[in-house]
């Protein structure tokens, strides 16, 4: 097991989420999550994404709740260990702008 996560403090949030909302991030309402969509030229850019994107996840274990139709995909990243956003999904959110370049 990985030991206890802990939930992004206050001043982890005020630094973060700013630049989170920057890359079009958004704040979940009525949960401490964030989301993102993505939208590609087709489905077979999507679905290559996504492959990086899953790849990186199960390198983590931290795995993204997501929904894909055709060329859009849509993010929603917690942890569900601490019952909201941590590090690892800052990470993780990170790594899914860095891959939906490529
Ligand atoms: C048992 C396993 O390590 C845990 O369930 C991992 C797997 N992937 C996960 N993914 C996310 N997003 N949050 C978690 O808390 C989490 N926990």
């Amino acid at each position: 097991m990985a030991g206890k996560i802990q939930s992004l403090n206050e001043e982890e949030r005020t630094h973060l989420l700013p630049l989170l909302r920057n890359a079009q991030w958004v704040e979940v309402v009525g949960r401490d999550a964030i989301y993102k969509e993505f939208v590609f030229k087709d489905f077979n850019q999507a679905f290559g994404f996504m492959s990086r994107v899953a790849l990186q996840a199960e390198k983590m274990d931290h795995h993204p709740e997501w929904f894909n139709v055709y060329n859009k995909v849509q993010i929603t990243l917690s942890t569900h260990d601490c019952g909201g956003l941590s590090q690892r999904d800052i990470t993780l959110a990170t790594f899914i702008d860095q891959a939906s370049l490529m």
